[in-house]
């Protein structure tokens, strides 16, 4: 049932913003008061999470990374842990976006150890499943989800500990979004499984719509069923569409 879990509105900045981008960070902060409907959260690139969680600091607006080692620490050159994003102040970190298995082909028992890792650290998993282009068209689009859940979530989740976010591979940064028939549909198949295997904990997860979500689009999509907030792309750079989508839960 939407009224037992509060709606969620991330931002993940990918590979933008510089220390100029605070600007925009404190134009949310400033706002984010009047937006009492949902939480919400930005996830900026690492080399900002300190500055932004200090700034963010009692303000309600969480600050996340975007992918996290599986391990505490060691010899992983270039690499972030789960314990430096908490000890950076950031509460989150999303694990398994669609650019990482593409880019790093990471395979969903990686996102599972991440996730895991995530939680070691105190912080809420952000797991991202979605299926591609090819996949939709060939009417694979339910076993996929069905493949990254089973794969990607850790034994044990909880309505405290883990967010899905559904972001179809080819509604990312194209300007298209599937139905609202086809996200009901996506969305119902993953809140089964969560309830399957989780039961009242699988009920209280947040699944995130993420993919093209824009101030014109959002009232639409949030308003089905079991779309729980929104994973936000390129329209989370700028303090005034981010606030535009979250207004979907004024
Ligand atoms: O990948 C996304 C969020 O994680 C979605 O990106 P866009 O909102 O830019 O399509």
């Amino acid at each position: 049932m939407a009224s037992v879990r509060r709606p969620l509105v991330a931002g993940n900045w990918k590979m933008n913003g510089l220390s100029a981008s605070v600007a925009e960070l404190d134009a949310m902060l400033t706002a984010a008061p009047g937006y009492p409907g949902c939480d919400l959260m930005i996830c900026p690139p690492a080399t900002l999470v300190a500055q932004f969680a200090a700034r963010a600091a009692g303000k309600p607006v969480a600050i996340g990374g975007q992918d996290c080692h599986a391990e505490v620490s060691g010899a992983f050159t270039g690499d972030i842990s789960a314990e430096m994003l908490a000890d950076a102040g950031a509460t989150a970190v999303i694990v398994g976006h669609s650019e990482r298995r593409t880019y790093h082909e990471e395979s969903d028992a990686e996102i599972r150890a991440k996730a895991q890792a995530a939680w070691r650290a105190g912080l809420t998993a952000i797991v991202c499943i979605g299926e591609t282009k090819d996949e939709r068209v060939s009417g694979k689009t339910l076993e996929v989800l069905g493949v990254q859940l089973a794969g990607s979530l850790p034994d044990g989740s909880t309505a405290k500990t883990l967010v899905v976010a559904y972001e179809p591979v080819w509604a990312i940064g194209t300007g298209l979004t599937p139905t609202a028939a086809d996200v009901a549909e996506a969305h119902g198949f993953i809140r089964d499984r969560l309830v399957e295997r989780f039961g009242a904990e699988g009920e209280g997860v947040r699944i995130l719509y993420g993919g093209s979500v824009k101030p014109s689009n959002a009232s639409e999509l949030m308003a089905v069923a079991n779309v729980d907030g929104a994973l936000v792309g390129g329209a989370s750079l700028k303090a005034t569409d981010f606030l535009a989508i979250a207004a979907a839960y004024k």
